[in-house]
């Protein structure tokens, strides 16, 4: 038979059937190929898609039958018989096994995962991006300028990696063969802390996790632990049981700031975890031991996530810089070097500005992005006047640009001594709002409080000392209350502390006294005199017959004063006091 497609093997698949769709006659065994393609070209119902049409046997020359044939080897097959490919499929994101090679150089690779394969990634979602750049072929969407690619969600929010490749730092946990990195590579995603400092990569992280995770048919949940309630977390978990019984699909929890949440909402996710229905991911910047629960801390896998170094940090504000366009100018290069078009509205930015930023932010990359942000903005601002096409970004605007958001404090650096310092100069000189000042210059730019809370304590037996005996108890407390509460609620037991040691009153005589006891013995020629023997303990035999404690008078046995010497003969007179 001419029309039959396919060819006979045994006299069980020999049998010739009639396509329900273009009534052709063909056998038995090639019926699901054919009506795959049969579908394609004459759907069920007869009304062929908009792109069909364009595309139908007329248009293209082809006959009827021939048709299906000819779209064997690249059409899209029909859903009914093939699994369809979504925006989501495994077969569209680079698995953990091809993200894991996360070289140096990988920050030039950004251009790749900026191709619109996701919608969770939010560089494409909106194609910002994209529309600024020339990866889209054909219908070029209008440029962005610079201010509309700034517009809306903050930058760091926009830049939030979608890969591992553009994950910077925290190779302790993710670099190669790390346990983490193995088991993300063969999506065994266990529950896990993410436990680290503010914008670090915790939310990232666990962002990239999850959508590897829905590559593989996973589902991803988030909930905030500062707005989620008892029962949303029951929802959840009950949601996620049905997806297991019905879909067999398991659902991955992201809870952020889970250290909010109470010993009771904890406590809900045990059993669940325990019994793998939901993978839990939590992250918390506060440490894990005192703030989450042991029992569910010793279902989870504990992940210490660093600041990001310095390094790493120049990474990710040179990928932003790149997404953005602005041009980068090393030390000996000046605006318009690049050979541009000179009647194009430049942005530069100098790379001193770029590496004091990344200096500055303290390994937080929300700060550092926020700061690329403000400074580029103020920038766009100030050149709106100006005649001079270029504008460029230097240090000072970076600086200027983290000063307006109350963020300019180099935890690290020069600014953290001087802050410490003016502070313990206005307590010792009594100035109660100099004093108040400082503190809040330090703590609103980041500062850690128990570091603070320390300076206290040493200046209430500095410079306060018998003077007002209650100050260093009082500065104890505030350090052990810091201790406890954590930032921000802190902020106003070092207040308190801070005016008490600022009114009390002052000496230093047990400051300077020791300081003399110190100076003596730094001074001392010599070996340094035995301790006098009477002075000498003796809880031995053998060291009373040395003569330990011997004519040692025993004080509260008298009750007239003591004649006693309790230095050695040299240091006889000796005055500290
Ligand atoms: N390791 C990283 N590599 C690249 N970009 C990063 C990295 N870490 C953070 N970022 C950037 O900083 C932004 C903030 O990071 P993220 O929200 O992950 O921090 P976090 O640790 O969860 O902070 P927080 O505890 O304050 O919620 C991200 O949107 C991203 O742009």
């Amino acid at each position: 038979m001419d029309d039959a497609i396919g060819t006979p093997t045994d006299d069980s698949t020999d049998k010739l059937v009639h396509c329900p769709v273009c009534d052709l006659e063909l056998l038995a065994t090639a019926i699901n190929s054919h009506l795959d393609n049969c579908l394609q070209v004459k759907p069920i119902g007869g009304v062929a898609g908009k792109k069909r049409r364009l595309s139908s046997p007329e248009d293209s020359g082809m006959s009827e039958s021939t048709q299906p044939l000819k779209r064997l080897s690249n059409a899209p097959n029909f859903p009914l018989f093939h699994k369809p490919k979504s925006s989501d499929g495994p077969s569209e994101e680079p698995s953990f096994a091809a993200q894991s090679s996360r070289t140096p150089d990988s920050k030039n690779k950004h251009a790749e995962s900026h191709m619109p394969s996701n919608s969770d990634c939010p560089q494409k979602q909106g194609n910002w991006l994209l529309q600024s750049t020339s990866l889209i072929q054909g219908d070029q969407p209008k440029e962005k300028s610079l201010a509309e690619k700034l517009d809306g969600k903050p930058l760091a929010d926009k830049m939030r990696p979608c890969s591992l490749q553009d994950y910077m730092g925290q190779n302790k946990v993710l670099g190669e063969n790390t346990m983490l990195r193995t088991l993300l590579q063969s999506n065994e995603i266990p529950s896990i802390i993410l436990w680290g400092p503010p914008g670090c990569g915790k939310t990232t992280l666990a962002h990239i996790i999850a959508k590897n995770a829905k590559n593989n048919n996973n589902r991803f949940v988030t909930l905030s632990a500062t707005s989620a309630s008892t029962n949303d977390v029951r929802e959840v978990i009950k949601q996620a049981q049905n997806e297991q019984r019905f879909c067999k699909r398991k659902t991955i929890l992201f809870v952020d700031e889970i250290h909010r949440f109470n010993k009771t909402q904890q406590d809900t996710f045990l059993p669940h975890v325990e019994c793998g229905t939901i993978t839990l991911i939590g992250a918390t910047t506060e440490n894990p031991s005192f703030q989450i629960n042991n029992a569910l801390l010793s279902r989870c896998r504990v992940i210490v996530l660093e600041k990001l170094s310095v390094e790493a940090m120049e990474a990710i504000l040179m990928r932003a810089v790149e997404s953005l366009g602005i041009r980068v100018l090393s030390e000996d290069q000046q605006p318009g070097c690049s050979g541009s078009n000179v009647s194009e509205t430049a942005m530069y930015v100098e790379q001193k500005a770029l590496t004091t930023l990344a200096h500055l932010c303290d390994g937080d990359a929300r700060t550092g992005l926020n700061g690329l942000q403000l400074s580029v903005q103020a920038r766009l601002a100030a050149g709106k006047d100006a005649s001079n096409h270029d504008m460029v970004i230097k240090e000072e605007h970076i600086k200027e640009g983290l000063q307006r958001s109350h963020i300019l404090y180099d935890r690290a650096g020069e600014e953290h001594y001087n802050c410490i310092s003016a502070l313990h100069k206005s307590m010792r000189g009594s100035d109660q709002d100099a004093s108040l000042y400082w503190l809040g210059r330090m703590l609103e730019g980041g500062e850690d409080p128990l570091y603070v809370a320390r300076r206290l304590v040493r200046f209430a037996s500095e410079d306060i000392g018998l003077a007002d005996p209650l100050a260093l108890p009082q500065a104890v407390s505030a350090y052990q209350a810091c201790h406890f509460i954590g930032m921000p609620e802190c902020d106003v037991i070092l207040a308190q502390c801070v005016m008490y040691l600022t009114r009390a009153p002052k000496s230093i005589a047990v400051y300077s006294a020791y300081g003399k006891v110190k100076a003596c013995l730094k001074n001392h020629k010599g070996p340094l005199p035995p301790v006098p023997l009477h002075l000498r303990n003796a809880p031995t035999k053998l060291m009373k017959g040395l003569g330990y404690g011997k004519g040692y008078k025993y004080n509260p046995k008298y009750s007239e004063p003591v004649v006693q010497d309790y230095l050695p003969p040299e240091m006889k007179g000796i005055k500290f006091v």
